[in-house]
């Protein structure tokens, strides 16, 4: 029996998500906690003959009437009570104009959220969707430290999309935009601009040499991979950022640690922005490669029973990638302090 959650559930990531988790046979309990909607996104969902059972939970649930931080707390642990894996898109998205740190606003809610997780279900795995991933995933670790339930094994940065993006944007250059689902790219770092850092020259199948000495060429297909999701803000001019695509990246990333965790699958791996004390042996190497003690960094990430089984070391990257590692890890910093520094209105 595998219990998820989606909070955040009735916006644009969390409904195509949520239907996603429904389609998905290993849950069998899917619950939807937001502050609108929860419970018309969950009776929907619930008429599709999959084994999931769907309910669905608003801040108020279990004491009608009061909407303050505490009653949101009440409705968000009835929802997570017992779940073994919480997938995370509440909060606001971009506007055109915007970049992901300005989105820190959402700190306060992943802060809540977290109290109640560790109230409710501290062994679940978390995977973080809300922006800036890079700070909010540090939020989390924060709070589940005060609370005494901190395992950094089972905290993910859901960083998906850039992979998504890569093969995608990598096959369209190579002239194969019918084979993207082949090409599989490490992207490493973090979830936001020059923080996102594909690694091409460790593309599977390898990128065509035509393509990779070719400067403007990579450096169009790099920059299309950092910036793709303002791409879609600027085409959504206003009404939101990646909904669809996300929603199909945290499915495929929730799925992956489902399989590896509740199915016993071995050999899965998939980058993930995680908190490197996951496995400590690993963040003394990946802190040599990357030349700083940063806390939190995306590598690819061996799944298990546990959540992170081992994080990869980023590996042998070429001149260029070093280069932007550099300019990466210089961005990223700042982010990670400013997560690890926030300090949530609520008392906890
Ligand atoms: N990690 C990634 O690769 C990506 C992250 N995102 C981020 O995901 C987040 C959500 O994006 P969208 O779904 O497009 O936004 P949206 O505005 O359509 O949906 C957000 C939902 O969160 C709910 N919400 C607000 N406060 C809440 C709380 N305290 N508890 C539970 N739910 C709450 C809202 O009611 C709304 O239904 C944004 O921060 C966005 O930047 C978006 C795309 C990719
Ligand atoms: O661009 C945004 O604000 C949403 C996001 O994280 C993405 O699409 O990668």
């Amino acid at each position: 029996m595998v219990k998820a959650v989606v909070a955040g559930a009735a916006g644009g990531i969390g409904q195509p998500l949520s239907l996603l988790l429904k389609l998905n046979p290993i849950v069998t309990e899917l619950s939807l906690y937001d502050v609108v909607n929860a419970p018309g996104v969950a009776a929907d969902l619930s008429h599709i003959p999959t084994p999931a059972q769907v309910s669905g939970f608003l801040p108020n649930t279990g004491s009608q009437g009061h909407k303050g931080p505490e009653e949101e707390k009440r409705g968000a642990v009835n929802a997570l009570k017992g779940a073994d894996i919480v997938v995370i898109p509440a909060g606001v998205p971009r506007k055109p104009g915007m970049t992901r740190d300005d989105l820190f606003i959402n700190a306060g809610i992943c802060a809540t959220l977290a109290e109640s997780i560790a109230e409710a279900c501290p062994k679940a795995f978390i995977l973080v969707i809300s922006n800036p991933v890079n700070s909010t995933v540090p939020v989390f670790a924060e709070v589940l430290k005060k609370k005494g339930v901190f395992d950094p094994k089972r905290l993910f940065g859901v960083t998906t999309l850039d992979c998504l993006r890569a093969s995608t944007f990598v096959a369209s250059v190579v002239g194969e935009p019918t084979e993207a689902s082949k090409y599989v790219i490490p992207v490493v770092g973090g979830h936001a601009g020059h923080t996102i850092l594909p690694l091409l020259s460790q593309a599977k199948p390898s990128i065509p040499s035509s393509v990779l000495k070719d400067k403007s060429k990579r450096d169009a297909l790099v920059h299309r991979i950092q910036f793709g999701g303002d791409e879609v803000v600027e085409a959504k001019a206003g009404t939101g950022s990646a909904t669809l695509s996300m929603a199909q990246a945290g499915a495929e990333f929730a799925d992956k640690v489902m399989r590896a965790a509740f199915k016993g699958e071995t050999g899965l791996v998939a980058p993930s922005y995680v908190n490197l004390e996951a496995d400590p042996s690993a963040a003394k190497t990946i802190q040599q490669e990357i030349g700083k003690d940063l806390a939190y960094f995306s590598v690819n990430v061996e799944l298990g029973k546990e959540g992170i089984a081992k994080l990869n070391p980023v590996g042998k990257i070429d001149e260029t990638e070093t280069a932007l590692l550099k300019k990466a890890v210089e961005d990223l910093e700042p982010s990670i302090n400013k997560g690890v520094g926030f300090s949530p209105a609520s008392k906890l």
